[in-house]
């Protein structure tokens, strides 16, 4: 019989905090952790193979922990040249295709059908990941940065607010038209960056559509002060107009790049972001009191306070008294909508200045249904219905959405193992496995570049081809598609094209002031939206 004899005590527990055992421990855990992980990958594998005819894709990229492209994407972006990359990217692998980012597999697809999947009959199995946490700082929880509940929330609040009645009053955009006229020099020698007036313009509409009061940032000359000197922010005064305005448009950028950088936002929180956030906050918040003030002195008090106009801010108070939601709701709404709207219009007047068969065309199509001014006896008033339906403006805003979609990329992220119907095997027919945390990236701009959808000449700005009698429906998404669809479409048209017919009413003449491209490609500046990165100098005159 033997006899087990065990070592004393203290030896065992000097052997196990050696620091050599201690790093075949920790070496030996992760190693059983790796070979768990890669036969419950297989297992899942097997089963979505068997059930969905399921594939994975295989990363294009097999450098470590996929830095090179890392650094490929970040190279693009500064050189704002992103569209260009990913055009090259999509040309040489295809329409679906796997990658390697960071130690991360990240699927990149431009097939409707994907998008459509993912957007709206899949729509449950992916949410907006990292984005909630890159926001919070200047956009709280609100509608753009929700998923589950608390967005299905936020959109059934705010969905009745964007009604055609709301959207389609364009008599509160003319003022803001008419501070950007008189920013333009008018003359054949002097140009301008008309992307920065869009810029300020559409801040402008904004915030008299959302808070009652628009910052006027048209009216801001650097005479007006240092926008950056808060000190003397006073919040209602036009020192507190100054302070949102700059605040707002540093806070947003600094926001856009926390979105780039994902799960590692909260890296970048700087003194001076929290700062301009808290700016932002202040001043809104003045505006949700006042608000608030109202309607608990009734509703004669709102009425007096809107003089009877629709203010997006006095008919959410009556839905909800939280003075946070409200906030964090109506800062939600200017982000999405502000540099959206701007980038529009900066594209517009960009290729109609490049394209003067276009420009005349538009233009005469514009004199004959409204005539030289607003009011023309015999024309028609410019309104909602009536701009609607000048078909050629229509064509010329699609197609400028076509070529240059304001948000050019985006992403979603699985919350589940998950399928998306096409993209793998050797065809790229099979339907692709997607793992739970996986970041799918979209992007329209290239969708809507795709040949086989708009021709060889897809490259082209014509906006004929929206009067030929085609159809596309998941492969034109500039406002995407599904549940989440954007709110503020109409109003985002309506906009634009009141802006259009108000300047090309006024001017007969536009002309680029800048050298064309090389190669074609302005330079992008791809953050959360997409606008010309030079800006778009132009001249704008009455020959
Ligand atoms: C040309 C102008 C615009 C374009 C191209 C555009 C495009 C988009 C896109 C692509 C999304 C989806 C973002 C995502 O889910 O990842 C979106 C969402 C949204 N947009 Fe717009 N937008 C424009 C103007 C506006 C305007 C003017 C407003 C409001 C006044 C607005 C309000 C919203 C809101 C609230 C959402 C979030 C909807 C949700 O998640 O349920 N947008 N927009």
């Amino acid at each position: 019989m033997s006899v087990l004899v065990l070592p004393p005590a203290n030896s065992l527990a000097a052997a196990a905090t050696s620091p050599k055992n201690v790093l075949v421990l920790v070496v030996f855990a992760l190693l059983s952790y790796a070979v768990v992980q890669k036969l419950n990958s297989k297992r899942v594998e097997r089963h979505f193979a068997e059930k969905h005819g399921a594939v994975r894709l295989e990363s294009v990229n097999t450098e470590l922990f996929g830095l090179g492209r890392f650094l490929g994407l970040s190279r693009a972006l500064r050189a704002h040249k992103l569209m260009e990359y990913m055009v090259d990217e999509y040309t040489k692998h295809g329409n679906t295709f796997g990658t390697t980012a960071l130690g991360k597999h990240n699927p990149w697809t431009v097939e409707p059908e994907n998008i459509k999947a993912m957007l709206a009959t899949k729509f449950n199995d992916f949410g907006l990941g990292t984005r909630y946490d890159a926001f919070l700082p200047l956009l709280g929880q609100g509608i753009f940065t929700l998923d589950n509940e608390g967005w299905a929330h936020s959109r059934a609040m705010l969905r009745p607010q964007f009604s055609r009645q709301q959207v389609s009053d364009v008599a509160k955009l003319e003022p803001h038209v008419h501070n950007l006229m008189s920013r333009l020099p008018r003359s054949h020698t002097e140009s301008c960056d008309i992307q920065e007036l869009f810029f300020r313009m559409t801040l402008d509409s904004a915030t008299e559509f959302l808070f009652g009061e628009s910052v006027e940032s048209l009216r801001l000359t650097p005479e007006s002060g240092d926008l950056k000197t808060t000190a003397a922010f006073v919040v209602g005064s036009d020192t507190g107009k100054q302070g949102f305005t700059y605040a707002f448009n540093y806070s947003q950028e600094v926001t856009a790049f926390r979105a780039q950088m994902q799960s590692y936002c909260w890296l970048l929180n700087p003194k001076d972001f929290r700062e301009a956030t808290a700016i932002v906050h202040k001043f809104v918040d003045y505006y949700v009191s006042k608000a608030l003030d109202a309607y608990r002195d009734g509703a004669a008090k709102i009425e007096e306070m809107t003089a009877g106009r629709y203010v997006f801010l006095y008919a959410l108070v009556e839905v909800t008294q939280d003075p946070k939601t409200l906030r964090d709701q109506l800062l939600n709404i200017l982000l999405a909508g502000r540099d959206t709207t701007a980038g529009l219009l900066g594209w517009t007047f960009y290729l109609l200045a490049r394209y003067p068969r276009v420009f005349q065309k538009l233009r005469a199509e514009i004199i004959e249904t409204f005539g030289d001014k607003p009011n023309s006896p015999g024309k028609q008033e410019i309104n909602f219905v009536s701009l609607k339906s000048t078909a050629y403006l229509r064509y010329v805003l699609n197609e400028v959405l076509r070529l240059y979609p304001s948000v050019p990329l985006n992403n979603r992220y699985a919350v589940r193992d998950t399928v998306l119907p096409i993209g793998g095997g050797p065809d790229r027919k099979c339907p692709i496995l997607i793992r739970k945390g996986e970041k799918v990236t979209y992007s329209v701009y290239v969708m809507h570049r795709r040949k086989d959808f708009f021709g060889d000449d897809a490259d082209e700005f014509r906006p004929e081809r929206w009067a030929e009698g085609k159809s596309w429906t998941w492969e034109y998404l500039p406002f995407n598609g599904g549940p989440r669809i954007c709110l503020g479409q109409q109003y985002a048209l309506t906009e634009a094209g009141y802006t259009i017919v108000r300047l090309l009413q006024e001017f007969d003449t536009l002309e680029s002031s800048e050298a064309a491209e090389p190669d074609g490609n302005p330079l992008k500046r791809t953050m959360l939206t997409m606008s010309k990165a030079t800006g778009v100098h132009v001249r704008l005159y009455k020959k």
